[in-house]
């Protein structure tokens, strides 16, 4: 299924965020192209037998009125309980027929809304996920979030109903109209004096409509993301008493959303009254004049009471017009906003030279790297850096010097602005990302844990892996104990971004995670910041024995941790300032001497 998206998305060309809505979302439809033909037949071909009885009524007063001289007695059947019989039977086959066809439409339609809004909520998040961070850091969470359930819900609540309505009233007006000017040419412009107002009103009101409805879905996207930010951060509301603020907040932008939408409503209510009147002219048009033509023996009864009925047919449902036309505006102010998102271009491609897992070496070298986070001062200048294969270094130096970017640099995440970095001796632009990826495991300072077990998350990554294999390693990360006193071990719930475990234990159940995927480079960024002196020292001395013969980057504040790396490079805005083993850096007495000192109480 998965697979059938990603080639689906291949399918459709992308085309100018300026593209009307509605060619958007057909060009995207394209791969249903079949589905919605037979579902466009069978809402016609409904209407066409909908549209039948007021000609059966036509008929049956004609036989009841003119007894053989009717349009069946013509056709040689002269007795009028003959006649009605075949009227009856008539009746019969195309209610059937009307009832069939109802329920074909409304199944595909139904199910064609569904599929659509699948394959687009997949292939919007597909889409997303391949979007570099920066988009993300410039997005709210929650904006993101109504993009991906409101918005294609609003969608699929259009082609449930919406897109049958406007294929049915555009039926019933050709239809009747060449019922009418083949039947009555004289009466039949009265009918359709309403039509262009009609037309024109409609117009008129979509475009009207189109901005408010923008501003609508605009305001809650803006309430979701508060709506997201506030649940994440529940813990700081309440420790600062900011739940008052926040109520006010929220309702503040809850506000703005209702206006919005009254907004939208001051329009999209006067619409159906707008039309009501349009179409009263037209009833009363025919109803006058076709009885006054009746009177005068101009038109038969027949005929006079089919039109009647007819007009009816006609005019009203165009009143119905008014909320699909507001489903449609909602739906496609919401198509812009999911085409946007799909239509974002990926700036961050991936390289073709594919480097298996079992062939990393692991050497790493950074020449001239240079980088800034968009808008922003440079953070890595013109930094050097090479890390043999199998070696043990350390990158240490103040809070903001740059640590974790040079991590993130390196996984791909952020592409640099000038200089190489390369792995085994390939520029990792020119490597698969997925390659790149699973080449390295991260333990980065924001552990992130998903809702789910103990298990499931040390074996996040690493799907296969055995009960004994995720014991193992939460052995070496130092969690196997506290794992062991949980109410359910390794079967307990860690809950939402793993609230339910204190910081230092979430943090060795991401530690343990990076071991598990045993990758040819470990990085530690911060990795035991959150656990006691005692713990910390018993990892590090379980970790010396993996992280033998395997490229791991250790990033520390706590220098007792990485005295014992290979090489210890230390960073100040953005550049290499010192490096060199422990007892190199203090016999230079630089930078890292006076931590040293510092840390270890010296001074
Ligand atoms: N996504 C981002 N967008 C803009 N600026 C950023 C972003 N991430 C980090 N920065 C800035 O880049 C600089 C370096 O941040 P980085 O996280 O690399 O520092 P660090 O050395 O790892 O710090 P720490 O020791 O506190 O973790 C900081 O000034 C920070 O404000």
């Amino acid at each position: 299924m998965l697979k059938k998206s990603i080639n689906q998305s291949k399918t459709r060309q992308n085309l100018p965020q300026s593209t009307p809505p509605l060619r958007r979302l057909i060009n995207y439809g394209q791969n249903y192209r079949t589905q919605i033909w037979q579902a466009t037949v069978c809402s016609i071909l409904n209407k066409i037998f909908d549209l039948a009885p007021p000609a059966l009524i036509g008929a049956a007063v004609d036989v009841v009125v003119q007894k053989e001289n009717s349009l069946i007695g013509k056709l040689g059947v002269t007795d009028v309980f003959g006649q009605l019989v075949i009227l009856s039977i008539l009746s019969f086959i195309i209610w059937g027929l009307e009832s069939v066809f109802e329920y074909a439409y409304a199944r595909l339609w139904r199910n064609l809304a569904q599929t659509i809004q699948h394959e687009l909520r997949l292939d919007a998040y597909e889409h997303l996920q391949s979007l570099e961070l920066a988009y993300f850091e410039d997005n709210s969470t929650g904006g993101l979030m109504s993009i991906l359930s409101d918005d294609i819900n609003q969608l699929e609540r259009f082609l449930d109903v919406g897109a049958n309505e406007i294929l049915q009233v555009s039926a019933s007006v050709l239809i009747i109209g060449a019922i009418f000017f083949i039947s009555t040419p004289s009466v039949a412009w009265m009918a359709m004096l309403p039509m262009p107002f009609i037309i024109w009103g409609s117009f008129a009101f979509q475009r009207r409509l189109a901005p408010r409805y923008a501003n609508v879905r605009e305001k809650v996207s803006l309430m979701n993301g508060q709506l997201a930010n506030n649940l994440t951060g529940i813990t700081t509301i309440k420790s600062f008493t900011a739940e008052a603020y926040e109520a006010q907040r929220i309702a503040a932008q809850s506000d703005a959303y209702r206006q919005s939408n009254r907004h939208a409503i001051a329009l999209s209510a006067a619409f159906v009254p707008l039309i009501r009147t349009f179409i009263l002219f037209g009833f009363t048009s025919i109803m006058l004049y076709g009885g006054m033509e009746v009177v005068a023996g101009n038109l038969a009864v027949g005929t006079y009471s089919m039109l009647v009925f007819i007009t009816q047919r006609l005019l009203w449902p165009l009143t119905r017009l008014g909320e699909t036309m507001d489903l449609y505006q909602r739906a496609m102010a919401s198509t812009t906003r999911v085409m946007n998102l799909l239509d974002t271009p990926i700036a961050m491609h991936s390289g073709d030279i594919s480097l298996p897992i079992n062939q990393v070496q692991g050497e790493l070298v950074f020449e001239n790297v240079s980088f800034a986070y968009q808008g922003r001062e440079p953070v890595i200048q013109n930094l050097s850096l090479q890390i043999p294969a199998g070696k043990t270094v350390a990158i240490v130096g103040a809070t903001g010097s740059g640590k974790s970017t040079l991590v993130k640099l390196l996984l791909r995440l952020y592409e640099i602005e000038d200089g190489a970095i390369s792995l085994d001796n390939i520029d990792i632009r020119q490597l698969q990302l997925t390659d790149l990826r699973r080449a390295i495991g991260l333990v980065s300072q924001d552990v992130f844990l998903f809702h789910g077990t103990v298990k499931e998350n040390i074996a996040y990554g690493s799907f296969e892996a055995t009960l004994p294999e995720i014991i193992a390693a939460a052995e070496i990360a130092e969690a196997h104990e506290f794992i062991s006193k949980l109410p359910q071990g390794y079967d307990t719930i860690v809950g939402e971004r793993g609230q339910k475990l204190s910081g230092g234990q979430q943090q060795r159940l991401a530690l343990a995670r990076a071991i598990l995927k045993n990758p040819p480079i470990l990085i530690l960024d911060e990795a035991t910041s959150a656990v006691d002196n005692e713990t910390e020292a018993a990892i590090v001395r379980s970790l010396e024995k993996i992280t033998q013969n395997r490229t791991t980057i250790a990033i520390a504040h706590r220098l007792s941790t990485i005295r014992n790396s290979d090489c210890i490079y230390v960073m100040d805005r953005g550049k290499l300032v010192e490096w060199g083993t422990h007892d190199e850096l203090l016999v230079r007495d630089g930078i890292y001497g006076m931590l040293w000192r510092v840390q270890s109480g010296l001074k």
